[in-house]
């Protein structure tokens, strides 16, 4: 049965047909890629798939929205749906509402997951923002053959959530993969990085370095929400390091525990669920060292990135459980860590003690240290350039490497999936 009267005939069209919108680019390789599809055409712009779709997607780059939108928005059909699949949200609204006649309704999405990774399950953000429920209901109708799970927010809610599952959560592996960079180093290679908690610091950071920069530029720079959280972050990053490097160990404790506290809730009311988020050696084999014993013992580390992330969620007031609604992948993984070191019975004191004593992650700590506030002070001043070519050079580095080296982190966060159904 048609899922809405006039389903047969409910054209969708999609302007961007990139990785989100379907992988390829230019139009003679998408018509032949397309050839054996009936029910999808290729149209030469945007122009003709906005007076020939019923439902407008633009999946383009978030940069790029207001340019696109004020391109094509005009040729809109005549009581036609538009949305956006964008990062960031607050661009592509104001672009909708400047450029797109007033007959057209906006019903936007966002899903939680990149290209790669299967949308069954995976959280969909839909905002109805200027819409019939007739309207959402034929969006939403299309849109559950992705078998996602929908969520429903506001433009703003969403920024503001996604600030946190997205932009802070790539600021601390981006400013991993610069430290690394700085020292000259592949992680995996030595014997300092070994273990469960490495294995996802160092997969989730080459999976991060192995996309395009302007999915992760775009969404921290645009997104008014992040900012705040991003410079937070290398705060945190760099008094929790003074205290390390000036010895003040009982500072340091009081600040680390007092963050536990208001984050994961105190020892007596927890916050976390009895299940810990990332169950014990789900990650431990995911290690991209060949010579890797998937039971060696972890080298203690004093773990700055995790801490940095409990302290700013703990200065800004935000609990990562309530934003799970909005979370991707990535982020359950991260807050998965960040769970077992406050969780897991005297490890986060192994942590502070290595914080004071152990100078063996200086230099990484020094490094992350400067990364996060580079990232940060070019989030705030919205330099595009600049953050490009700070990701680039940083992509090159580690380019030779990615070739399996994805495929490992690739198959890591179906392991987490997987043991998520189970759950
Ligand atoms: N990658 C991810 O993990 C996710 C990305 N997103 C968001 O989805 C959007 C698209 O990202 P993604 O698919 O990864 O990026 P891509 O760079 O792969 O795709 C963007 C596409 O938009 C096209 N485009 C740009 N301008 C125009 C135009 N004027 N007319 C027609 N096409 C145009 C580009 O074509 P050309 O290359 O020819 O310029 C390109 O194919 C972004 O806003 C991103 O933030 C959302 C969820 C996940
Ligand atoms: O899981 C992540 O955070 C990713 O890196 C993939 C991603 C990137 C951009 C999005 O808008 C949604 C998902």
């Amino acid at each position: 049965m048609a899922p809405f009267p006039g389903a047969q005939d409910f054209a969708v069209g999609l302007i961007g047909m990139g990785d989100m919108g379907k992988i390829d680019d230019k139009y003679d390789e998408l018509v032949k890629e397309f050839a054996n599809h009936n029910n999808i055409q290729i149209l030469r712009n945007g122009h003709l798939v906005s007076r020939a779709s019923n439902y407008i997607i633009y999946s383009v780059e978030a940069a790029a929205i207001g340019r696109v939108v004020a391109q094509y928005g005009p040729s809109t059909r005549l009581g036609a749906i538009v949305g956006g699949q964008t990062s960031c949200k607050d661009p592509e609204i104001k672009a909708f509402e400047e450029y797109l006649p007033s007959d057209v309704d906006i019903v936007s999405c966002h899903s939680l997951h990149g290209p790669n990774v299967d949308p069954r399950g995976q959280p969909l953000v839909l905002i109805k923002h200027r819409a019939s429920d007739e309207s959402f209901a034929k969006v939403e109708a299309v849109l559950r053959c992705l078998n996602s799970k929908h969520v429903y927010l506001t433009a703003k809610e969403h920024d503001r959530i996604t600030a946190d599952t997205q932009a802070v959560t790539h600021a601390a592996f981006l400013s991993m993969g610069k430290a690394w960079h700085a020292n000259q180093q592949f992680p995996w290679e030595g014997t300092r990085y070994v273990g469960g908690i490495e294995n996802v610091k160092i997969n989730l950071m080459l999976r991060i370095y192995a996309q395009k920069w302007h999915v992760y530029a775009g969404l921290a720079i645009l997104n008014p929400e992040a900012h705040k959280q991003i410079n937070q972050f290398a705060k945190s990053t760099t008094e929790l390091f003074y205290l390390m490097l000036e010895g003040r160990a009982a500072e340091l404790r009081e600040r680390v525990y007092a963050a536990r506290d208001k984050v994961f809730g105190k020892e007596n009311s927890p916050k976390w669920a009895d299940k810990p988020l990332l169950p014990d050696g789900v990650v431990d084999r995911f290690s991209l060292n060949v010579n890797a014993k998937h039971n060696a013992p972890p080298l203690p580390n004093n773990h700055l990135s995790l801490l940095a992330m409990v302290d700013c969620w703990s200065a800004l007031g935000i609990v990562p459980y309530d934003h799970m609604i909005c979370s991707t992948p990535l982020f359950r993984l991260w807050l998965g860590v960040t769970e077992h070191l406050f969780r897991t019975p005297g490890l986060l004191d192994e942590c502070l003690r290595v914080g004071i004593e152990d100078n063996t992650f200086r230099r990484d700590d020094l490094q992350f240290t400067i990364a996060a506030s580079g990232w940060a002070e070019c989030v705030a001043l919205r330099q595009f350039e600049t953050w490009r070519e700070r990701f680039a050079v940083t992509q090159k580095f580690f380019e030779p490497r990615f070739e399996g080296a994805v495929e490992v982190g690739q198959a890591m966060i179906k392991a987490v999936l997987e043991g998520e159904k189970d759950s």
